[in-house]
């Protein structure tokens, strides 16, 4: 298996293009179910999880062409079409959709569309148990007929799915995105009621618009959908990736250096921000993106909570701890989004972090030096979150398992050694 193997103590200069989300790609994708048109996706990024979704989609009937022509609205990266004249299969196989959890994704669209669908449950993973309760009981408020069978969900909506006010009891952002979807093609009016407001729902909003939905509340906790007989296909640029982008604001941060950052938007980084401007970084706009440095030199330990969107993104909380394990003074981190989300904890502390996980709260000590070791870890932010260590750390460190990498990251230690990291991929045999 590949490795990445830094030498740590270098300070990122220079600039780094940050790419579409993955997580608005993955939804915007099997949104293509929806109609027998052409959606075409700019901006889609080169990453292990969508190809697996492509996969999944592929035996769906999802046919892919490459658009030759440069991206509209200035934007650079991959074009990408995708057509569904027919869905070919209404089952997502386990064997697929196990990759990926948001390969459940496919469920709205395929009951919208065709009446009918078999998809694999998701099952647990290593952040959380992860559930699809709400997506299902959704679907349910909208007519569809649902049952468990065999470790699948066989849900059916023979006469088409009709539109309900559903009020979602905790916020979820693959939910609001399933049933979004669903919504655009059943009959009537649908309301979702504490729905989730990341950047990557009022993307795919925002898509389903150009696609014939009509949609009201976008970025607020209430989405007004007004069903239609059909939706058609559209081009849409996938929103910047406010994740790599916070990741890389703390590669900055924790290597002491002075990045800008490419299409990164502020604006989707409010709360990232502000806790990292208490830590002592400082952000300034630019004309492509933003500057991020350490303002004069030092790093406080600040709290932080992770919350839905506005709060601070828990696909941020483990890069936030590996730049904690720097600063001066302590740092308490509370995880409430996912309840197993601390694994690069035990990672950290073998390379000389102080960190004591208490339940959902973990409490960080600053040390002035991490060194460097061999580690590994279960999942894709904390994984990165131990490139962020390495990044800093004396000598020599070894991240194992880089396919989680493979899954968020596109050509992660090309862009990082553009910046004057020491980074390389090993690989393996
Ligand atoms: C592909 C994608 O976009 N993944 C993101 C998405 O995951 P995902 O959409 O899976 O996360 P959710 O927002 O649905 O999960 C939030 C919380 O709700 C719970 N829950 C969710 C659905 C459900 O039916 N029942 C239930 O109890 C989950 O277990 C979790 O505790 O949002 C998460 C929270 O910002 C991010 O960490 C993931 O990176
Ligand atoms: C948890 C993540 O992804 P997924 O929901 O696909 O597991 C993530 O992007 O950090």
């Amino acid at each position: 298996m590949d490795k990445i193997r830094i030498r740590g103590g270098r300070p990122l200069r220079g600039s780094l293009a940050v790419g579409g989300a993955k997580n608005a790609a993955l939804p915007l994708m099997t949104a293509s179910l929806l109609t027998d048109e052409t959606l075409t996706l700019a901006q889609l990024p080169h990453l292990a999880d969508i190809t697996t979704l492509a996969n999944l989609l592929a035996q769906h009937g999802v046919v892919f062409g490459m658009d030759g022509s440069a991206p509209q609205d200035g934007a650079a990266g991959r074009v990408i079409e995708l057509t569904t004249r027919e869905i070919t299969s209404t089952t997502a196989p386990y064997d697929l959709v196990r990759k990926m959890r948001a390969s459940v994704l496919v469920l709205g669209p395929l009951v919208a569309r065709c009446g009918v669908a078999k998809v694999s449950l998701p099952g647990g993973c290593a952040i959380g148990a992860r559930p699809v309760d709400l997506h299902i009981k959704g679907l349910v408020e909208m007519g569809a007929q649902i049952e468990l069978e065999g470790g699948y969900i066989l849900a059916s909506a023979p006469n088409g799915l009709h539109g309900a006010r559903i009020v979602f009891p905790t916020v979820s952002v693959g939910a609001t995105e399933n049933l979004l979807m669903a919504a655009s093609l059943a009959k009537g009016e649908t309301v979702l009621v504490n729905a989730a407001r990341e950047p990557e729902v009022t993307d795919l909003a925002r898509c389903l618009i150009a696609m014939g939905a009509e949609i009201e509340g976008l970025g607020t906790d209430t989405l007004r959908i007004q069903g239609k007989d059909r939706l058609h296909g559209a081009y849409h640029t996938i929103v910047p990736d406010r994740i790599e982008t916070g990741t890389y604001a703390m590669a900055a941060a924790i290597t002491g250096g002075d990045l800008e950052l490419i299409n990164g938007r502020l604006e989707h980084l409010q709360s990232v921000t502000k806790v990292l401007g208490g830590a002592g970084i400082s952000f300034t706009e630019t004309e492509r993106g933003f500057r991020v440095a350490r303002a004069n030199g030092v790093m406080t330990g600040v709290d932080v909570m992770t919350e839905p969107f506005p709060g601070f993104p828990t696909d941020l909380q483990a890069q936030m701890m590996a730049l904690m394990c720097v600063a001066d003074g302590a740092a308490m981190i509370t995880e409430t989004i996912f309840e197993n989300r601390f694994m690069h904890a035990p990672e950290l502390a073998r390379m000389g972090a102080k960190i004591t996980v208490h339940g959902a709260s973990a409490l960080i000590r600053g040390v002035p030096r991490l060194t460097g070791a061999p580690v590994m870890a279960t999942d894709l932010r904390a994984s990165v979150s131990l490139v962020l260590a390495g990044l800093a750390a004396d000598g020599e460190t070894e991240v194992n398992r880089v396919y989680h990498l493979d899954r968020g990251y596109e050509r992660l230690e090309e862009k990082l050694s553009a910046c004057g990291a020491d980074i390389e991929r090993v690989k393996a045999g």
